[in-house]
């Protein structure tokens, strides 16, 4: 018995020691700093940080607990580890006594491990936070009540109140009031005004901007948009279409705390929204400046001391209240505005095609390539209906698998002439190694004669193209290739991972649901946020947790490598809604759709190049 819980405390004190060294190794690498071996008044608190949701008030706490005392808390932006100044060498020597090894803290309750350092950071203490806002923007706090804010959530439906102008949209849930704001133009249309205008509970907010009512042109708004964000969801940088409202624009925060960030050019400003806070943006602020929110769970923010900490957000509601132009726009600030606009819009198609390629370059290609082999490992058994699909064809049929990965499909029916070709050089390495007829292409241009073949598939492939466009035109590749009477096979991954109440394989295989529900579960959340934190910010979109449901179409899928690093890499997906690919296919020339259905978390059609005589 005693030797056993002797050896449990070695393993420990070993696991410890390992982990230890992995992070100093990181922070030495990320910004000098060096272990000491002697005790010095730096701590460095490693494998928690404000990536990991580790706020101040709990590491202070966590600290106070051991008698030690702290001058300063020091915590850096996106890592996994912090430092602490202590008042002494006897309260830095308490503290690592106390905490090392033993204390688990943050979000996730990591175990946090200690090491005293040489110096710190030369970036420590340098705060974002300290730069002046953007002209024109005004933050007012506590401009509602809390009995108020439940008046004007009753007021617009928030708490339950079905309200008959709903929209769902990717990352948020939206209502409008007065007009509807269309996000297909970014516009609204003034000879359209809804039913329900503005919810007379909001009377009570006009009065109170008398005191600014000097700055502006001011009298009170016609639009109302609700939105209603989930932790995680956020907005993309936008500027609120100036031809459409008039200076300025105000937003109300309700139920939870945010962080937006206004963008000029390359200067980013952080903006606090408290709850029951007035945003104004005004001049400057409402014309010249994007503003957005970043699809996060966790916010860093100033701490009571001066330094940084982290915040969860809560489910937040926010009421953006505007004023129709109904005309064109003479702003001084020509960049962002629509009507003088010197852009065409041509070049602005291609800004997002060029967005569109990017991503898919970064999220999927990049990503295919690097875990091509753990990848294909995971890929062995053909699906069923796929199969079938492949022995319907008469022996010798040509059949070309765009998109093949490591040819997993190739051999299934040894008497087609089956090709197959994919972008991942990695991915067809595996297919040449097992000799099959393999070639490297975009499926968005296959150098195949058109009307050539008698069959293709596309197996979880088009869900990886970022606009619409592209996905039809992946589709289009398809039937040009196939020969009149040729037959095609497509699946893409469905946002609904049930069938008629039924889960899919992909959320089954969900072991935090099923056991060592906490651990996974917490491990996967921690992941999530880490990661969370390393977006780029002009990166308007979520990451998906694994095995759980989709929340919204266009996501990050997280991969996490087997190896000693277990690195994670991001996939870009579009997941396909309900009729989405047959509403695709039917916008195809030249085909019919044969046959559509459901398999195992994805959305699967069979169409048919139509013969020129049945035309
Ligand atoms: O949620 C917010 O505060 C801002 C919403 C917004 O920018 C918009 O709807 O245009
Ligand atoms: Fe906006
Ligand atoms: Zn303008």
């Amino acid at each position: 018995m005693h030797v056993e819980e002797t050896q449990q405390k070695v393993n420990k004190a070993k696991k410890a020691d390992k982990k230890q060294r992995r992070c100093l190794a990181i922070i030495k690498n990320d910004c000098e700093v060096s272990p000491s071996d002697e005790p010095t008044t730096y701590l460095a608190i490693l494998n928690v940080g404000l990536s990991n949701g580790l706020t101040e008030e709990c590491l202070l706490m966590e600290a106070a607990a051991t008698g030690g005392k702290v001058i300063q808390v020091v915590m850096l932006p996106g890592k996994s580890y912090c430092f602490l100044i202590c008042a002494s060498l006897e309260d830095s020597q308490h503290i690592y006594e106390g905490m090392h090894n033993i204390s688990t803290i943050g979000q996730q309750g990591a175990v946090a491990y200690l090491s005293y350092v040489k110096q710190l950071p030369a970036n420590a203490g340098k705060s974002e936070w300290n730069k002046p806002l953007p002209n024109g923007l005004h933050v007012i706090a506590d401009f509602v009540s809390e009995e108020e804010e439940s008046t004007l959530l009753r007021a617009i439906g928030g708490d339950g109140r079905t309200s008959e102008v709903t929209g769902t949209l990717k990352h948020r849930n939206v209502k409008h009031f007065g007009f509807e704001f269309l996000y297909g133009s970014n516009n609204v249309d003034p000879s359209k005004p809804l039913e329900q205008s503005i919810p007379s509970a909001c009377d009570i907010l006009w009065p109170r901007l008398d005191n600014f009512a000097s700055t502006w042109d001011w009298s009170s708004p016609d639009q109302l948009t609700v939105n209603e964000y989930e932790p995680g969801h956020g907005i993309p940088p936008h500027v609120d279409t100036h031809s459409a409202f008039l200076d300025p624009i105000l937003s109300l925060s309700l139920q939870s705390d945010v962080v937006m960030d206004f963008r000029r050019g390359d200067d980013q400003v952080q903006v606090r929204l408290p709850r029951r806070s007035l945003l104004i943006m005004s001049g400057e602020a409402r014309y010249d400046w994007t503003h957005g929110i970043r699809p996060k769970h966790i916010d860093v923010v100033p701490s009571a001391s001066g330094g940084l900490t982290t915040q969860a957000r809560g489910k937040r509601t926010s009421l953006t209240f505007r004023r129709l132009r109904n005309g064109p726009c003479d702003c001084s600030y020509p960049a962002l505005c629509d009507t003088q606009q010197t852009k065409v819009p041509q070049e602005l198609t291609a800004s997002l095609v060029a967005q569109a390629v990017t991503l898919e370059q970064q999220n999927v290609h990049e990503v295919y390539d690097k875990i091509a082999d753990h990848f294909s490992e995971t890929r062995h058994t053909p699906w069923p209906q796929v199969a079938e699909f492949l022995d319907s064809f008469e022996p010798q049929s040509v059949v070309l698998d765009i998109g093949c990965g490591n040819g997993k499909y190739l051999g299934c029916n040894p008497l087609l002439l089956a090709v197959g070709c994919d972008r991942a050089q990695g991915l067809l390495a595996v297919g040449r190694r097992k000799r099959q007829n393999v070639f490297r292409c975009d499926c968005l241009n296959v150098p195949v004669r058109s009307s050539s073949i008698d069959g293709c598939i596309s197996i979880a492939v088009i869900h990886h193209l970022a606009t619409k466009e592209r996905r039809l035109s992946a589709l289009q590749e398809m039937a040009r290739v196939l020969r009149p009477g040729g037959r095609a096979l497509v699946y893409v991954w469905a946002k609904d991972q049930r069938k008629n109440d039924k889960k899919s394989t992909y959320l089954r295989q969900n072991k935090a649901v099923n056991k060592e529900r906490t651990t996974e579960q917490q491990q996967r959340q921690r992941q999530h946020q880490e990661l969370e934190q390393q977006l780029p910010n002009n990166n308007p979109l979520p990451i998906h947790t694994n095995r759980t449901e989709f929340q919204q179409q266009d996501v990050l899928v997280p991969w996490k490598t087997k190896d000693e690093q277990k690195t994670t890499y991001l996939r870009y997906y579009h997941v396909f809604e309900e009729q989405e690919l047959e509403n695709l296919v039917s916008q195809l020339q030249e085909v019919q759709l044969i046959k559509s259905y459901y398999d195992q978390g994805n959305h699967c059609a069979i169409f048919e190049k139509i013969s020129k005589n049945s035309l």
